[in-house]
């Protein structure tokens, strides 16, 4: 069984991974990457080689080094890490969820195979399965993403009898814009102690009153202060204050038009002297991620 740790809930950074101008990792960042986050952010989750991470543009030998500095740096400051582990080999997937479970992470993830897809739920969870019985004694969730891995089966309908198949299924953490997938999930699963981190910063309002239990995201490296600001002013009922921070994120959005929210994470490190410079990203392309939702 998991070890039943307190559920993961409030916000979760997805960290970017540092690299040197000559396009190795710089590990030697994160240190001052955690102290960061917990000091000027109040974030103090993380979720490690994700969509933000580009864990799918690192190696296998890139992915277990960048968890284990986080797993380590992050040891008496983070309350949890969570370790991306998701890959198209069923293989690595299992040698990484392995390798997290042995560096003493907080929990694993994963998405579904993207290239050869599941065509069906039954698919999906056998493999989601097999990933998660490499590490049974880490909290698992699912990664649903659906505009980046094309697997469209909802999440709701992955969730019906998820535990009976998966024991340490934990909860989902769902990226996409699907507010009534979102809530049906909640809904359904009232009952099973699960968490539903929602995955869209700029619909995080919208996603709290369907039942979120918490956030992943990109922009909680920088906007992490502000964001617990919504949530608490979302607590105490003031849903005023709380729609003015979420509106702040459209002019985020404009600033991260014709660009990579990577830069702008990037950019936000830089400013605040987390470190010098981010250098490339692992993968040399120019992909932008607006627009995915
Ligand atoms: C595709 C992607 O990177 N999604 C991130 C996490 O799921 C989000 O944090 C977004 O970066 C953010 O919501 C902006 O769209
Ligand atoms: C946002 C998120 O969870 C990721 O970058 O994977």
């Amino acid at each position: 069984m998991a070890s039943r740790k307190k559920n993961l809930q409030g916000l979760v950074a997805a960290t970017i991974t540092p690299m040197t101008e000559h396009g190795e990792i710089n590990l030697s960042v994160i240190g001052q990457y955690v102290d960061y986050l917990v000091e000027k952010q109040g974030v103090k989750n993380i979720f490690v080689n994700g969509t933000t991470g580009e864990g799918l543009s690192l190696s296998i030998s890139e992915r277990r080094r960048v968890a284990e500095e986080w797993v380590t740096k992050g040891r008496n400051k983070l309350d949890q890490v969570v370790i991306h582990v998701g890959a198209l080999s069923l293989k690595e997937s299992q040698e990484l969820a392995k390798h997290a479970a042995e560096i003493g992470a907080d929990g694993i993830a994963v998405i579904a195979p993207f290239f050869l897809k599941p065509q069906n739920k039954d698919d999906l969870t056998a493999f989601l399965k097999e990933v998660a019985a490499a590490a049974p004694a880490l909290p698992f969730y699912y990664y649903h993403i659906p505009a980046l891995t094309g697997v469209k089966i909802r999440a709701e309908e992955l969730l019906d009898g998820i535990q009976e198949k998966i024991p340490t299924f934990q909860g989902l953490k769902f990226s996409d814009t699907d507010l009534l997938d979102f809530g049906q999930c909640v809904d359904q699963n009232r009952q099973r102690q699960f968490a539903f981190l929602f995955g869209v910063d700029e619909q995080l309002l919208s996603a709290l009153v369907m039942g979120a239990t918490g956030a992943v995201g990109s922009t909680y490296n920088y906007l992490g202060k502000k964001t617990n600001q919504m949530l608490e002013a979302y607590e105490r009922k003031d849903f005023s204050s709380a729609l003015n921070y979420q509106v702040l994120y459209s002019e985020i959005y404009q600033l991260c038009d014709q660009t990579r929210f990577w830069s702008v994470t990037d950019q936000s490190h830089h400013d605040s002297g987390v470190w010098d410079s981010n250098g490339p990203t692992p993968a040399p392309t120019s992909e932008s991620l607006q627009g995915v939702y």
